[in-house]
Parts: C-alpha cells; sequence; structure tokens
C-alpha cells in the first residue's frame, strides 16, 4: 500500500511544446475568426500549417472559378468567399454543426461587416426601390456599390468629333461577345481599335483614378493597364447581369468606367446601367436586389468597382439607323 503511489504520466518536452504550439495556433486562428477578416490562400497555409499538396489543391479551387468550396480544419470551416486580384480570400468560422445557433450567427454578421470595404458616399441614389428591398431583407446586410459620374467629360468639340468617327467607323464594328459563350448574354457590337481616341481616353482615365479611387472608398493601388473598347448598342441590343473581374483573364480588372455619347436629339430609350448592391450569401458575396440606375447620358462617365455586379437594360431605337445607337468607349483599369 505504502509503495502505492500515482505516477504523473510521462510528457516528453517535445510534446509539450507541441501542444503549447497548438495552443498558439488556435489563439490565432480565433483571433480572424473574431475579426472576420479575410485570408488570402497563403496566409491561410501558414496560420493553418498546411501541408504543400493540399494547398496546391486549394489553389486549383481559386483558379476554377466554383462557387461554394470549404472546407473543415478541425473545428473550424474556411470558406472561399472572395476571388481578387487574381488571389483568393478565406474566411474562417468555427464550425456551425458544433456550436450553438446564437455563436455562428454572430460570426456570419462580423464578416458581412468585414466585406463592407467597398461601402461609400455615394453621389447620389437614383434607385427608386431600394428603401423597400431593404425592408425585405432585414436579416440581411446589404453592401452597397459605390459609383461615381462625371458630367460634361470631353470637350464639344472632341464629343462632335469622336460621334463622327464612330458613325464613320460603321463597317468595322463587330459583334461582342462574352465569356459565358451564351449568345442571348449580350447584344451590342464593338470597335476594338480605334487608336485616334483609346489613347486619349486612357490618359484622362489614367489621370483622374486616384481621385476616383478615394471618392469611391477603394484603396490605392498601382495601375498595370488600362484597356479601352468602343461599343454601340442599337435596337434590342442589351447586357445581361455579369461582373467584369470574374475570370481568371480578368482578375487584374479593379476599377471599371463608361463614356456614354450619342447623336441629339437622342433617338433611343433605355440602355440603362444596373448596378448591383451586393450582400453576403452562404459566405458568398452575391447581388443583392437593391440597385441604382445610371441613365447613359451624353458625355458622362461613370466609375465602379469591377467586381460589382451590373447590368444593361434593353435599347429601343426605333429607327435602327447605326448612327443613332447608343455608343460608348468603356473599359477597365488594372492593377499590376
Ligand atoms: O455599356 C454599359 O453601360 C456597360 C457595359 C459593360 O458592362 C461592359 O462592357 O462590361
Ligand atoms: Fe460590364
Amino acid at each position: 500500500m505504502q509503495d502505492q503511489h500515482l505516477k504523473s504520466p510521462i510528457i516528453s518536452e517535445e510534446s509539450n511544446q507541441q501542444v503549447e504550439r497548438l495552443v498558439k495556433q488556435i489563439e490565432h486562428i480565433q483571433h480572424i475568426v473574431k475579426s472576420a477578416f479575410w485570408v488570402s490562400t497563403e496566409e491561410l497555409a501558414i496560420l493553418l500549417n498546411l501541408e504543400n499538396s493540399f494547398i496546391d489543391k486549394l489553389k486549383l479551387e481559386v483558379a476554377s472559378q466554383e462557387q461554394n468550396y470549404s472546407f473543415f480544419w478541425r473545428n473550424f470551416e474556411c470558406t472561399l468567399v472572395e476571388r481578387q486580384f487574381a488571389k483568393g480570400f478565406w474566411l474562417i468560422n468555427e464550425r456551425q454543426d458544433l456550436l450553438p445557433k446564437t455563436a455562428s450567427h454572430a460570426s456570419l454578421n462580423a464578416s458581412q461587416k468585414a466585406a463592407n470595404v467597398f461601402t461609400v458616399n455615394e453621389p447620389q441614389s437614383s434607385s427608386n426601390h431600394q428603401g423597400s428591398v431593404l425592408l425585405d431583407v432585414s436579416a440581411e446586410e446589404i453592401i452597397p456599390s459605390p459609383y461615381a459620374l462625371i458630367d460634361d467629360f470631353l470637350s464639344p468639340t472632341q464629343l462632335s468629333e469622336l460621334l463622327r468617327y464612330s458613325i464613320n467607323k460603321q463597317p468595322e464594328f463587330v459583334p461582342t461577345t462574352n465569356s459565358a459563350n451564351d449568345p442571348n448574354y449580350r447584344r451590342s457590337f464593338y470597335l476594338p481599335y480605334f487608336p485616334e481616341f483609346s489613347e486619349l481616353m486612357i490618359n484622362l482615365v489614367w489621370k483622374i483614378t486616384p481621385q476616383i479611387l478615394t471618392h469611391l472608398g477603394m484603396s490605392n493601388f498601382a495601375i498595370g493597364q488600362i484597356e479601352s473598347q468602343m461599343t454601340a448598342h442599337n435596337h434590342g441590343n442589351y447586357y445581361k447581369i455579369h461582373n467584369d473581374s470574374g475570370s481568371p483573364d480578368t482578375a487584374t480588372r479593379t476599377l471599371t468606367y463608361v463614356y456614354y455619347y450619342y447623336r441629339e436629339p437622342k433617338a433611343f430609350t433605355g440602355g440603362e446601367l444596373v448596378i448591383y448592391d451586393s450582400k453576403i450569401e452562404n459566405g458568398f458575396s452575391v447581388a443583392a436586389k437593391s440597385h441604382k440606375v445610371i441613365q447613359p447620358q451624353n458625355n458622362t462617365i461613370v466609375f465602379f468597382p469591377s467586381h460589382c455586379m451590373h447590368e444593361v437594360l434593353p435599347v429601343s431605337c426605333p429607327s435602327e439607323y447605326f448612327a443613332d445607337s447608343r455608343f460608348t468607349i468603356n473599359g477597365w483599369v488594372r492593377h499590376i
């Protein structure tokens, strides 16, 4: 009996350190969970100490454009919530199936707040439905899409020369295509090569971009390239809902611009640009019902973040004359 005493289990120094490391790692992860901060694939790999083969699998998921990808790591769920700047961003939550409902709800709200990076003072809201839509979805948080409008963008001489040039180039306009490869997704015509005016527009956009980014509440970035195309929308033309940065070759598009011009008196109706707000659904940023409607005003340019969902409503142009089209020079400011 005397000899009987409880021996403390032998824990090696190494296992002790291993557990300490794990506790530290959990603390770091919980900190990120609480802040609802999005982490990149590389940061996630460091945080969870992932193996190279698994990191490669995650990178493939990011490149695949498939929606709704998530995986579990112990008690945590990691969800791919955004693809920006050709990178994947992940949101870490505690596993909902292991938590009381209130806790998971709280972390979802926090994540929605973190996603609110593009919420800014808008120049004006022309949405007539926004109030009632917001009431409909009171449980969700809407992330407003910012935009910036500038009137009288070109001088009257530049505008009339541009209009004459565009009308003369009618034989070189070709039907547009789109990455969805659905012929019914987009109907319009475009002119890919118009050096006389693309250079002018790109220079103007280049100069004004820093101011626009400030106005939109977007972070400044190093400009890699500015693209431009000339488009014409005539009778029955439209462009259904899309964003401009959703595929690997467009992922670096950050700021979209659209400059509108047409022959006066205006011979078409419709062709409004609708920019949808966003909301987080199952951890993904998707189009909300609320939106702003931008009228394609002559000699006006609009800017908005390229990731925002938008569409061009059908144009009615009874004359069907090419010269009466809704013309644009539009394009994208890409980051490096
Ligand atoms: O013409 C417009 O108003 C927008 C065009 C557009 O969304 C695009 O070309 O990606
Ligand atoms: Fe677009």
